[in-house]
């Protein structure tokens, strides 16, 4: 059994600490607010996030030094908020304890991925990606789900799963960390595509072209950035992007919903304390692939919407008049087919 460190309070943090601790191991939970740390404390339930879901055993603190002071420290807290907490956490974190990214995003200021953010802030702690289809309360409820836990190096890989995969939270081993976090962080953006092009009732038709050509986008970045593209078609990519496109209980999916049945931004924004990663995602990812110099038709699109004022009605006909392509070939930009 390990002391596990968990950074950050919200539904996946309080989720990980749920079936962290209910394997036995010791897990210390950070959260942001002090009514978290209070009612876990207090009535062994967080009231903010996942409030249904019992955290016996779980210690709640606002302490970043008891947090980081573990055999493995998992980061949980939004992809935004990760570098701040990251030089906080500076002080106190031991050399050669791992720091296990949960967070998925690409940060807006520098283009950066969060491993290269983590990288950055905490030099030397080895790093492990933890991404997948996953919803924190299914994963809390102890229902079955599989993960990609990426690693660089294969012995603190093969610890990482040890001790945090369960009978029924089974995390997947690759080396490849840079694909696992691109696909968790553009499946949020293809996620609020799909939402939109359903809250428009453009159908199931426009909706499975959407996942397939989005999964050809989230390749080709993934791609330039380094990674391998089978990676792509594993679970922290093509499985992540199944699940959050189809579903309601995705934020990103429900926001694009939303949007598309022509609420604002602001409105939606306002209506909810959780996090949409998607939507600070798209402008960040546009800027990463215009560095990388990658074409990402669909990702644009959501941040022209989210971003730059444009129309719903006029994103999707200048993305239906795009030039035909042969579908092949998809990691370039395809030939045109006449
Ligand atoms: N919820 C899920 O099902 C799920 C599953 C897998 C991965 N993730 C990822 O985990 C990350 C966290 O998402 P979540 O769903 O747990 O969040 P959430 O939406 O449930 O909660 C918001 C979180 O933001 C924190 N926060 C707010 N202001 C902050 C600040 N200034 N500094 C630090 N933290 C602050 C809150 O304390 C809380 O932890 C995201 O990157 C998300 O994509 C979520
Ligand atoms: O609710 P979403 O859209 O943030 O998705 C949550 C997880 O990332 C699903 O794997």
């Amino acid at each position: 059994m390990a002391r596990i460190g968990i950074v950050g309070a919200g539904a996946w943090g309080t989720a990980l600490a749920a079936t962290m601790s209910r394997a036995g191991h010791d897990c210390v939970l950070w959260a942001h607010e002090t009514e978290v740390v209070e009612g876990i404390r207090d009535n062994g339930h967080n009231p903010l996030f996942l409030p249904e879901i019992a955290l016996n055993g779980v210690a709640a603190t606002g302490d970043l030094a008891a947090a980081a002071d573990a055999d493995a420290v998992l980061l949980v807290v939004p992809a935004q908020f990760l570098r701040a907490q990251c030089r906080r956490l500076r002080s106190h974190w031991k050399a050669g304890v791992p720091a296990v990214i949960c967070a998925k995003g690409v940060e807006t200021d520098s283009f950066a991925a969060m491993s290269e953010v983590v990288a950055a802030e905490l030099p030397e702690a080895p790093l492990a990606v933890l991404s997948g289809p996953t919803f924190a309360v299914e994963v809390a409820r102890g229902l079955p789900t599989a993960i990609t836990l990426a690693c660089a190096d294969a012995a603190i890989g093969r610890q990482l799963v040890d001790w945090i995969g369960t009978a029924s939270f089974r995390p997947y081993l690759t080396d490849d960390v840079i694909g696992a976090e691109v696909g968790g962080a553009v499946k949020n953006v293809l996620a609020i595509a799909c939402g939109v092009v359903e809250g428009q009732g453009l159908g199931d038709n426009a909706r499975a072209s959407l996942i397939t050509r989005g999964i050809a986008e989230l390749m080709r970045l993934a791609v330039a950035k380094g990674a391998r593209a089978e990676t792509c078609m594993g679970l922290s990519g093509l499985g992540d992007l199944i699940l959050t496109a189809s579903s309601q209980q995705s934020r990103n999916y429900s926001l694009g919903f939303a949007l598309g049945e022509g609420k604002s931004l602001a409105d939606i924004l306002a209506s909810r304390r959780s996090v949409t990663e998607g939507v600070a995602t798209a402008a960040a990812v546009g800027g990463l692939a215009a560095k990388l110099g990658v074409e990402l038709p669909i990702c644009a699109a959501v941040a022209g919407l989210l971003h730059q004022s444009r129309g719903i009605e006029e994103t999707i006909r200048d993305l239906l008049a795009r030039p035909f392509r042969h579908e092949l070939g998809f990691l370039g930009e395809g030939r045109p087919a006449t």
